[in-house]
């Protein structure tokens, strides 16, 4: 079967490491698991309880990271994944905060990763997040950090624990970013409220919203994000495994495609909750009974919200046009 063609434009690619690579990362390196076993370590995975309770477990996962080629490895499997999944483009979010408090070199993690993206089987850029929870001056300093690697990332992006950090916290790093002519997004309406996902469009400027799945509480932002045409990179699977929704039967998704939004269907942390994008497309489409035009739609407007080229965008909207609804 042919996979359906689409851009995933939320995924974070240390949220990618499987089980079986961090294994293998954790013998090569010499790092100490709770168990080398990694069908104990992905039943762990079955039972977060909200945000926090995810995030403990996905930092401490990453101190198997340690030389460029682990870099290059995590993103190439990635990318690998992909492309048999149907992506054409993708926009993967990394978290240089962790791995510089790892003890890591900045040059090895972003030229680990770059290398991977320059070799990639996909169209792929690099999009740097900030850890929220890092507060604003770690921010600002990450990026001077990585802005001597300018030519690698495309964006800036702000995750990691959502609720008492919001987006007006980052004003002036998102202003400096946007000095640099970095693309701007950030997570928002994840766990919090609308109002952070009014925040993060009316004082960081973001261009996109990552998740947004708390907008519909409010008409006022729905109508703003309508008229304004604003992407939000939805994840299903995601906020079933994190609790933001209590079955997949009830996920916002299908109202917000009704309501006229510009939404799309990612990933999140594939190695995580269950599955890459093709996986997030499946499930959502029989737990909500998706039309074949619903699953065209959302198709469409991932390559509507990426940020390829225009001539990129319109060869794969014209394949995702012709492309059969299986
Ligand atoms: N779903 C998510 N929300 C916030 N930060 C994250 N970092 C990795 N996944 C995340
Ligand atoms: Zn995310």
């Amino acid at each position: 079967m042919t996979p359906l063609p689409v851009a995933e434009l939320h995924v974070h690619v240390e949220g990618t490491l499987e089980a079986d690579l961090l294994v293998a990362l954790a013998r090569r390196n010499d790092v100490a698991l709770p168990t080398y076993d990694a069908a104990a370590l992905t039943e762990r995975y079955r039972h977060f309880t909200n945000l926090q309770s995810f995030l403990d477990v996905y930092y401490a996962n990453l101190a198997v990271l340690r030389e460029p080629t682990d870099f290059y490895d995590l993103m190439a499997a990635y990318l690998r994944r992909a492309e048999a999944a149907g992506v054409r483009r993708a926009e993967v979010f990394f978290d240089p905060q962790t791995h510089l408090n790892n003890g890591i070199g900045f040059e090895a993690v972003i030229e680990g990763f770059a290398a991977a993206v320059a070799d990639a089987p996909i169209s792929a850029d690099l999009i740097l997040c900030f850890l929220r929870d890092l507060g604003p001056e770690a921010a600002e300093e990450t990026l001077r950090a990585a802005l001597k690697f300018r030519e690698h990332f495309i964006g800036v992006g702000l995750d990691s624990a959502e609720v008492g950090h919001p987006p007006r916290m980052f004003k002036r790093v998102y202003e400096i970013a946007s000095g640099e002519g970095l693309r701007k997004v950030a997570h928002a309406g994840e766990e919090a409220g609308p109002d952070y996902v009014w925040e993060a469009l009316d004082v960081l400027g973001v261009e996109r919203i990552d998740h947004g799945v708390r907008s519909l509480a409010d008409p006022e932002l729905v109508a703003r994000l309508r008229a304004d045409r604003v992407p939000l990179t939805v994840c299903p699977l995601s906020n079933l495994c994190l609790k933001g929704v209590g079955s997949l039967a009830e996920h916002p998704l299908k109202a917000m495609l009704d309501a006229g939004l510009l939404v799309t269907v990612n990933s999140d942390d594939p190695a995580y909750f269950g599955g890459h994008v093709d996986d997030n497309f499946a499930a959502v489409r029989a737990a909500l009974a998706l039309t074949d035009e619903d699953v065209r739609q959302l198709a469409l407007n991932s390559f509507e919200a990426s940020f390829a080229s225009r001539e990129d965008k319109d060869r794969w909207r014209a394949e995702a046009l012709a492309a059969r609804i299986s």
